[in-house]
């Protein structure tokens, strides 16, 4: 696949001297949604804004659809559509006339039949008449969304997409992103929300303190940080983890009525059915046992712990 969006060692010293990113590196395949993981003020922000133009790198190169993004300002930025964290619509204008004006703003003629493609993609053509004050919060964001998609930009950045929304309008609007994703458009998403990024993305790049910890294909991830754990529920408690059973660190749980195993699934082998056959052995009756794949979250928090300790 072809690569649109490229960064090169990207800094940003902000003016009081704090460093929010250090060195970021990072490509970004056509056709495929990059969510962008990080804590609060990782620089997730900080280096949207500086693919978009809104905020000048202090040292670094970076270019969209070949185009550097400081020297190629124009062709770079009409390639980007940005759908902002924060709502900001004029309340009394109507839909259409609100997203028709974004495109305007890019230099681009009237194209109705575009605004109709978008709008109905984002089901908002029936309320293409309404005022914004009108509409519901989701519906807002769709507005936003269309906002950024007039002007045909080929990679839409969303700054957390969904914050503050109810489930089912995250279940919505992932959705409309997957349906981007079909039409062509190459999609970098930050979010708070990992399972989120576990639902929609391609591939996950993990930011913390102005560094990129690691870009990889969600799946892989997944695969390769992931630890399965078995749970063990025992038919009678135990007061203590069995002597004879240290070597597999278990953990004992719930009042010794369950007891947990954690291993690897790169290991050779697993462990379960040595393990298996020592509670027999040790008399440990088993009522049922049950095996859960460790989440993109527990990974992403294990990575940012590391990163900080
Ligand atoms: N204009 C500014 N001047 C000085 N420091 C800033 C400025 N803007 C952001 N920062 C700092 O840079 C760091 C990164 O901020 P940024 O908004 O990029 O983080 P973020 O990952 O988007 O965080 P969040 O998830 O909270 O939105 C933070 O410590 C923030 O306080």
């Amino acid at each position: 696949m072809a690569v649109i969006v490229a960064v090169e060692g990207l800094r940003k010293v902000y003016k009081d001297g704090f460093e929010a990113l250090r060195g970021v590196s990072l490509t970004i395949e056509e056709g495929e949604i990059l969510a962008l993981l990080g804590p609060n003020g990782a620089g997730k922000t900080t280096l949207i804004s500086a693919l978009c133009g809104i905020t000048t790198p202090t040292a670094g190169r970076a270019s969209v659809g070949g185009h550097d993004i400081v020297r190629d300002y124009r062709p770079a930025r009409q390639m980007i559509g940005l759908v902002p964290q924060e709502i900001a619509l004029e309340p009394f204008e109507k839909v259409i006339n609100t997203v028709r004006f974004s495109r305007g703003l890019f230099g681009k003629g009237r194209d109705d039949a575009l605004i109709e493609r978008i709008l109905r993609q984002l089901s908002l053509w029936d309320k293409r008449h309404s005022r914004i004050r009108e509409l519901s919060g989701g519906m807002k964001r769709r507005v936003l969304i269309a906002k950024a998609l007039c002007h045909e930009p080929r990679v839409l950045f969303l700054d957390e997409p969904t914050a503050g929304v109810d489930v089912e309008l995250r279940r919505d609007m992932w959705q409309v992103v997957e349906n981007l994703k079909q039409s062509g458009v190459t999609i970098i998403l930050t979010t708070h929300y990992i399972e989120e990024a576990e639902a929609i993305a391609d591939r996950i790049a993990v930011i913390n303190k102005g560094e990129i910890l690691l870009v990889e294909n969600k799946a892989d991830l997944m695969r390769r940080m992931g630890r399965k754990t078995l749970r063990i529920d025992l038919a009678a408690p135990v007061d203590a983890v069995p002597a004879a059973l240290s070597d597999y660190n278990l953990e004992r749980i719930e009042d010794g009525h369950a007891l947990i195993y954690h291993y690897d699934t790169r290991g050779e082998g697993t462990g379960i059915t040595r393990l298996l056959q020592a509670l027999a052995a040790e008399g440990l009756g088993l009522r049922d046992i049950e095996t859960r794949q460790s989440s993109l979250e527990e990974i992403f928090v294990g990575l940012v712990r590391e990163d900080t300790a």
